[in-house]
C-alpha cells in the first residue's frame, strides 16, 4: 500500500498539487484521473521521487520515501516497476535485450537466469516466440506488452502506468488494461495508473483517486463513479454522449 498525505508542490510560485491526499492499495488497480492540467503526472513523479515536493509524506508501506537516503531510495527502485507514455523501449536492443536490461542493472544474475526470467515475464504478456525482434518490427500494442513485461522483470511490489493506453486503438487498449489488471492481481502488486481513458476508468478502476486543479476532489471505484453528485468529476467522466448514454442506463438497471 501506498500512502500519500497532504503533498504540496509548486513550480516557479504556482501550486500545482495543494494538499493532495490518498491511498493506492495492495492487489488493486489503482487510478489517478483528472483533465489535463490538473496534477496527475506531478503526483505521480512526486510518488516515485522524479519530483520532490515542498511537503507531505509518501509512504510505501509505511516506509517515507521523503525521509529516505540515497541507499534507501536505490533500493526502494528495486521494487518499482515503471510503465512509460509510449512504450519507452531501446530502440537497438531486442525484444529479449530489453527486458533483460531492469535484471543486469539491479542483480547478479547469470546470463542464463536472466534470459529464463526475461522469457518467462515474456511468455507471461503473452510475447512467447519474440525475443529476437527489434522494437520497430513489432505492432504498438506489442510493444506496450514488452515495456510491460521489462517493468515486471524484478518481480516490483508497486507498479506505475503513466497513460498506458496512449497511441493505442480502443480494443488493444482493453487487452492492455486486462493484462494489467490480471498481473496486479496476480502478483499483488500496488498498481497506481495514470489515466484519460474513460474505459479504463469504467474498466478496471477499482481505487479512482479524482484530481482537480490539484485538489484530490474524489475517492471511489468504478460502481460509485455512476453515483456521484460531485459535479467536475460528472462532468470529466460523463461530458461524452456515450458515457452519458452508459451512465444513465447502468443507473437505470441498478433501480430495476
Ligand atoms: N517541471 C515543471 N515546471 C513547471 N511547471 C510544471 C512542471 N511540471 C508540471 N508543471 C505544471 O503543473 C501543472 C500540472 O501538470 P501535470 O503534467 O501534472 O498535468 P496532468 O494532469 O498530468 O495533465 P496531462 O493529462 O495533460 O498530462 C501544469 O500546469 C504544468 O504546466
Amino acid at each position: 500500500m501506498i500512502e500519500v498525505k497532504d503533498i504540496y508542490k509548486s513550480f516557479d510560485g504556482v501550486q500545482v498539487l495543494k494538499g493532495v491526499s490518498a491511498t493506492f492499495e495492495t492487489g488493486k488497480t489503482n487510478l489517478i484521473i483528472g483533465q489535463s492540467g490538473s496534477g496527475k503526472t506531478v503526483l505521480m513523479k512526486s510518488i516515485v521521487g522524479l519530483v520532490r515536493p515542498e511537503k507531505g509524506e509518501i509512504l510505501y508501506d509505511g516506509r517515507d520515501l521523503l525521509q529516505m537516503n540515497r541507499e534507501q531510495v536505490r533500493s526502494l527502485r528495486t521494487e518499482i516497476g515503471m510503465l512509460f507514455q509510449g512504450s519507452a523501449l531501446f530502440d537497438s536492443e531486442t525484444v529479449l535485450g530489453n527486458v533483460e536490461f531492469p535484471l543486469m542493472m539491479y542483480t547478479r544474475m547469470s546470463d542464463a537466469e536472466r534470459r529464463e526470467r526475461a522469457q518467462f515475464c515474456l511468455e507471461r504478456v503473452g510475447l512467447k516466440g519474440a525475443d529476437d525482434k527489434y522494437p520497430s518490427e513489432i505492432s504498438g500494442g506489442m510493444q506496450k506488452r514488452v515495456a510491460i513485461a521489462r517493468a515486471i522483470a524484478l518481480n516490483p511490489k508497486y507498479l506505475f502506468c503513466d497513460e498506458p493506453n496512449s497511441g493505442l486503438d480502443p480494443k488493444t487498449s482493453i487487452l492492455i488494461d486486462e493484462l494489467l489488471s490480471d498481473i496486479t492481481h496476480e502478483y499483488q502488486i500496488t498498481t497506481v495508473i495514470n489515466t484519460h481513458d474513460m474505459n479504463s476508468v469504467l474498466g478496471i478502476g477499482e481505487n479512482i483517486v479524482f484530481i482537480n486543479k490539484g485538489y484530490r476532489e474524489w475517492v471511489g471505484n468504478k460502481e460509485l463513479i455512476y453515483e456521484t453528485t460531485n459535479e467536475a468529476l460528472s462532468h470529466f467522466v460523463f461530458a461524452t454522449d456515450l458515457f452519458q448514454k452508459v451512465k444513465e442506463y447502468v443507473i437505470h438497471n441498478a433501480r430495476r
